[in-house]
C-alpha cells in the first residue's frame, strides 16, 4: 500500500531548509540516502572551512617573518581539530534530523529514493506517492578511471576530513576549488603537498590573470605539475608501519609537462563533482536530464514533470550552497504560492576559493567579455599600494574590476588576496542594483585606512574615476 503525502524532498540538505510554520498540516516526506543535512554541512563548506580557519592562522605565523616576528613551527594537535570540527558538525546533523523526526508533519526516510512513475518512488520496501516532490539530490565526487589508483585506498572530500592521522605527505590529484582548498589545509598544517593537474594553470575557471597569479603563489611553496596526469598509482609499504592503513602509502608515475615519480602517505581524488540525477530512475518520472546529468528546470524551478521541482547542484551548474539556499528560497514559496510563482535569479553569483591567496569574483571574466564581443574597460588596483596593504607588507595581491565604457556599470570583478570573499561583497552589491563603477566609489564613505580601500581604488582606476 503506498504512503501518499502532500510533499515529498529528496535530499536533505538544501532540501531541508523548505519546510518551516508556514508548511504546517502538509503531510510532508523527506528522504536522505546519506548524513542528514546533505554536503555543505556535513562533507563539504563546513567542516572544510573549519579546516581553513587554523591553517590561516599557522600561515600567518609562517609568513610573519617580513614583518619582524617570528614564532615555532605549529604544534598540530589533529585529533583534537578534527573531533572540535566533527563534534559540532555531527551534532548539528544528529539533532537537526531528530528535530524532523519530532515533527508530527514530516517523516523522514532514510535510503535510496528511485521513481517508479509520475510522483511515485522507491524507498527501500516503501512505495510512496505525493502531490509534488522537490529533487533536492546534490553531487557526488568523479573519481576517474587511472590505472591503479582502485588499488589504492585514495580519499575524496567525502572522507579525508576524518584522518586518522595528520599525513606526512599528499597527493592530490586536480586543479579546482577542492584541491586548492585543502593542498592550503594539509600544507600549512605541516603535510608535504603534491598538487598533480591535467591542465595548464590551477583554478582554470576563473579569470586568467588571477589563475596564473594563484598558480605562481602555490608553486611556490608546493610541488604543482601542470598539464600532468598520473600514469599508473600503486600500493607501497607506508613509511612509518606503525601507523594505520587507511592511509596507506603510494607511488605515483606522473606523465605529462611536469614528469617524475612522487611518493605520498595519502592520495586525494579532487577531479570535480557530478549531480545525482542518474541515481534515481529520472525517466520514469517524466523528468529530462541535459547532456551534463543536471536536472532540467525553468526560472520556477519547476522540472519537465507537473509538480516535481528541483534545486542546487542536481540541476545547477555553478554547484554552490548560496546558489542552493536561492533556489530553496524559490521552491519555498512556490510550493506556498502556486499561482504567483517567482523567479530564481543567476545573474550576479559570486564565487570565493578559500585557499591560500583567496580568490573571489563575480561576472564576466575579461576573455569571456571578448569572446561575446562585449566592450569592457579594465580597473587595477594591487592591495600593496593601499595603506593596509603596506600594514601587511603585502606585494602579491590584486583586485581587478571590468566595466561597460558606455553605460558605467559593472561587468565582473576578480580578486586574488587577503579576506577577497568579504571584499568581493560590495562589487557583487553594485551590480545586483545597477550601481555605476564610479557612484560605488564616490558615492559613499570608505573607511580609512581599511583593505576595503583596493576595492574602491580598482572603481577608480577606471576611465571614468580618473
Ligand atoms: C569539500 C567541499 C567544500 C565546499 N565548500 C563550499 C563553499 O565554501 N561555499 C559554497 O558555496 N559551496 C561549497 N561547496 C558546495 C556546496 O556544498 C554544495 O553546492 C551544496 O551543499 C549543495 O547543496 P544541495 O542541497 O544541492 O545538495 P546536498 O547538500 O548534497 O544534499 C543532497 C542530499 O541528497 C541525498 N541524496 C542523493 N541522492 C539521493 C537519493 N537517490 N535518495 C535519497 N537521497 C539522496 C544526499 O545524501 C544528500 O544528503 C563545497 C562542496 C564540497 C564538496
Ligand atoms: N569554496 C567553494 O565555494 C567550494 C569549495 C569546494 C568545492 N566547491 C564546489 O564543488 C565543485 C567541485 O570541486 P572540484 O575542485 O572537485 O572540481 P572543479 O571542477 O572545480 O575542478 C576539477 C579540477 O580537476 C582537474 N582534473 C580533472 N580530471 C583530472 C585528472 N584525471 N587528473 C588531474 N586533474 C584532473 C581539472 O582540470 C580541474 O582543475 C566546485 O566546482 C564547486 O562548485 C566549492
Amino acid at each position: 500500500m503506498p504512503r501518499a503525502f502532500d510533499l515529498c524532498i529528496i535530499g536533505s540538505g538544501s532540501g531541508n531548509t523548505i519546510v518551516d510554520e508556514r508548511f504546517r498540516g502538509m503531510r510532508t516526506a523527506i528522504v536522505d540516502s546519506g548524513r542528514f543535512g546533505g554536503t555543505c554541512l556535513n562533507v563539504g563548506c563546513i567542516p572544510t572551512k573549519m579546516y581553513v580557519y587554523p591553517a590561516d592562522v599557522a600561515r600567518a605565523a609562517q609568513r610573519a617573518d617580513r614583518l619582524g616576528l617570528s614564532f615555532d613551527p605549529p604544534r598540530v594537535d589533529w585529533p583534537g581539530l578534527r573531533d572540535r570540527i566533527f563534534g559540532r558538525v555531527d551534532a548539528i546533523s544528529s539533532d537537526g534530523e531528530r528535530g524532523r523526526r519530532a515533527d508530527p508533519d514530516v517523516t523522514v526516510f532514510t535510503g535510496e529514493a528511485r521513481f517508479t512513475g509520475p510522483r511515485r518512488l522507491r524507498v527501500g520496501e516503501e512505495t510512496i506517492t505525493a502531490e509534488r516532490i522537490v529533487i533536492a539530490a546534490g553531487s557526488r565526487p568523479v573519481v576517474p578511471d587511472l590505472p591503479g589508483l582502485s588499488d589504492v585506498a585514495f580519499h575524496t572530500s567525502d572522507t579525508v576530513m576524518r584522518l586518522d592521522r595528520l599525513p606526512a605527505s599528499m597527493l592530490i590529484l586536480g586543479g579546482g576549488y577542492v584541491a586548492a582548498e585543502f593542498a592550503h589545509v594539509f600544507s600549512a598544517l605541516g603535510a608535504e603537498v603534491t598538487v598533480v593537474n591535467r591542465s595548464a594553470r590551477l583554478l582554470g575557471h576563473t579569470d586568467l590573470e588571477v589563475s596564473q597569479r594563484f598558480t605562481a603563489l602555490l608553486g611556490e611553496r608546493l610541488d604543482v605539475r601542470l598539464s600532468s596526469r598520473i600514469e599508473r598509482i600503486q600500493r607501497i609499504e607506508p613509511v612509518d608501519r606503525d601507523r594505520d592503513t587507511a592511509t596507506c602509502g603510494v607511488l605515483a608515475s606522473i606523465g605529462g609537462e611536469s614528469p617524475g615519480r612522487v611518493e605520498a602517505e595519502v592520495v586525494l581524488v579532487a577531479t570535480g563533482r557530478v549531480p545525482n540525477g542518474d541515481r534515481f530512475d529520472l525517466a520514469a518520472a517524466g523528468v529530462d536530464v541535459d547532456d551534463d546529468g543536471f536536472v532540467v528546470v525553468d526560472r520556477q524551478q519547476r522540472t519537465t514533470a507537473d509538480g516535481v521541482f528541483a534545486l542546487g547542484d542536481v540541476c545547477s551548474a555553478r554547484m554552490l550552497k548560496h546558489v542552493a539556499n536561492h533556489e530553496a528560497r524559490v521552491v519555498q514559496h512556490n510550493l506556498l504560492h502556486p499561482t504567483a510563482m517567482i523567479e530564481s535569479d543567476h545573474r550576479y553569483v559570486p564565487q570565493a576559493v578559500f585557499s591560500d591567496p583567496q580568490v573571489a569574483s563575480v561576472g564576466l571574466t575579461e576573455q569571456q567579455a571578448r569572446d561575446r564581443g562585449t566592450a569592457c574597460v579594465v580597473g587595477r588596483a594591487d592591495y600593496g599600494d593601499t595603506a593596509y596593504g603596506w600594514a601587511m607588507e603585502d606585494e602579491r595581491h590584486f583586485v581587478k574590476v571590468l566595466a561597460d565604457p558606455d553605460s558605467g556599470l559593472l561587468l565582473g570583478a576578480h580578486l586574488i588576496g587577503p579576506q577577497a570573499s568579504n571584499l568581493v561583497q560590495p562589487l557583487v552589491q553594485g551590480m545586483s542594483f545597477g550601481i555605476a563603477a564610479l557612484d560605488l566609489a564616490r558615492g559613499q564613505y570608505w573607511p580609512h585606512p581599511a583593505m576595503s580601500e583596493v576595492v574602491e581604488n580598482a572603481l577608480l582606476d577606471l576611465p571614468f574615476g580618473r
